[in-house]
């Protein structure tokens, strides 16, 4: 059950839903990058469960205890790692998902691989829980990023079976007024009339027992051109394999995506300009990849992300034990929407791959010596 990504940077995640803390270690991260531990607790708390009305109902402080790797406030070469506790558990919900599994959880396919040893409680090493201590890691490569002046963001782009839609990040551009009402709105949104169409959809969703899904659209500004590689290490790749490491994505496109299965190549090709003495497309449907490789324009990527298993109603399932039809009823407490505590894990996603691409390629400045 290996859960480690990245070629250069080493990041692993490891604990349960309701395993007494859950964590990380993030080696190959460089000396010297600042690390503001106030900035990232509130980039943890945009993720955290019970902060709102449209989330689970479990309450956790989501505060990283830091275990290495972090002295004075910046990196210091040694490996990284945090833990966050676990409190707020109910595993007694979970009880009888060992013999009937949920439709659209990973209670079935886990007691397969694993022999029915899985840690079943709160989804055990498959929870949404374990998306905390990626934000970690992903807080302190959106910090290092930072620091040569890459900006990420990303926000709803799409909520549920009506698709109601929010304004559309800037492809071209960072545009730094969009960024800043995105940031100043405690839902997700750029759209303060999308932002509350979706919540009423999600509450709307909740109360009949049911759940929605959603798209995220997630844009990084400021990567120069050249970072990344063709065929199996290009930067889609690895966005897609860290983004598909989040639960509960299905779907990852890039720029246009799969819309550009539809257009004429006249309409997808994105025409080059001299601007400023340099080359620059005019447009931006490759989503700023080309060959794997970063043109220069933003990174725009998108991923599709599945209404929530575990809902209220009654569902069919099978008794797995007495190999029998059954009928189950989830209890406990779930998001009847994931959609709007994933877009920081987007951004924690891109961020790491992005990363690992510069370290590679050597794109990334190394931090001055210490005085
Ligand atoms: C932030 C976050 C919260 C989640 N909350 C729930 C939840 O409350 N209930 C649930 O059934 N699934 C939830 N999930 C999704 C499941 O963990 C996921 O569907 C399951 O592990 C199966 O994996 P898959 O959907 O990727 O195949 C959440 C996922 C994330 C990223
Ligand atoms: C705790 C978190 O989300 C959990 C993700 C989750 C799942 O099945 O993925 C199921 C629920 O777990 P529990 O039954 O323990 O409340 C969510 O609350 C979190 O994101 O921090």
């Amino acid at each position: 059950m290996a859960s480690v990504f990245g070629t250069v940077i080493h990041l692993s995640i490891f604990g349960q839903s309701h395993s007494p803390a859950i964590g990380c270690s993030l080696d190959g991260i460089p000396a010297g990058i600042p690390v503001d531990a106030a900035a990232l607790q509130r980039f943890l708390d945009r993720r955290a469960p019970g902060r709102d009305d449209t989330a689970t109902r479990r309450r956790e402080a989501d505060a990283p205890e830091w275990l290495s790797g972090i002295v004075d406030g910046h990196t210091t070469g040694a490996p990284i790692a945090a833990i966050i506790r676990n409190t707020d558990t109910r595993s007694q919900d979970y009880d009888g998902l060992r013999r009937v599994p949920r439709p659209g959880h990973a209670d079935f396919t886990a007691r397969v691989k694993y022999g029915n040893w899985h840690d079943v409680a709160g989804g055990g090493h498959f929870s949404g829980r374990l998306t905390a201590p990626l934000c970690i890691a992903g807080g302190i490569a959106l910090q290092a990023l930072a620091t040569m002046g890459i900006d990420i963001a990303a926000h709803i782009q799409s909520l549920g079976p009506e698709g109601i839609a929010d304004e559309p990040l800037d492809e071209l551009e960072r545009d730094e007024a969009q960024l800043a009402a995105l940031r100043a709105h405690n839902f997700p949104c750029i759209s303060t009339d999308a932002a509350g169409r979706m919540r009423a959809a999600i509450l709307a969703a909740r109360d009949d027992l049911d759940s929605i899904g959603g798209v995220i659209e997630c844009a990084a500004y400021g990567v120069p051109a050249g970072v990344g590689d063709p065929m199996f290490d290009g930067l889609e790749n690895r966005i897609a394999r860290i983004a598909f490491g989040i639960p509960a994505v299905k779907g990852v496109d890039f720029g246009s995506g799969f819309a550009a299965a539809y257009l004429t190549g006249s309409e997808n090709n994105d025409p080059f300009r001299m601007v400023d003495g340099q080359p620059r497309p005019e447009t931006n449907n490759a989503g700023g990849i080309l060959g794997g490789i970063s043109t220069g324009m933003p990174i725009v990527w998108q991923m599709a992300v599945k209404p929530t298993a575990s809902i209220g109603r009654a569902q069919r399932s099978v008794d797995l034990d007495a190999g029998a039809d059954a009928e189950l009823t989830v209890r406990g407490r779930h998001d009847p929407c994931i959609v709007p505590r994933a877009v920081p894990v987007a951004e924690a996603a891109c961020a790491l791959a992005l990363l690992d691409a510069l370290l590679e390629d050597g794109r990334f400045p190394t931090p001055a010596p210490r005085n």
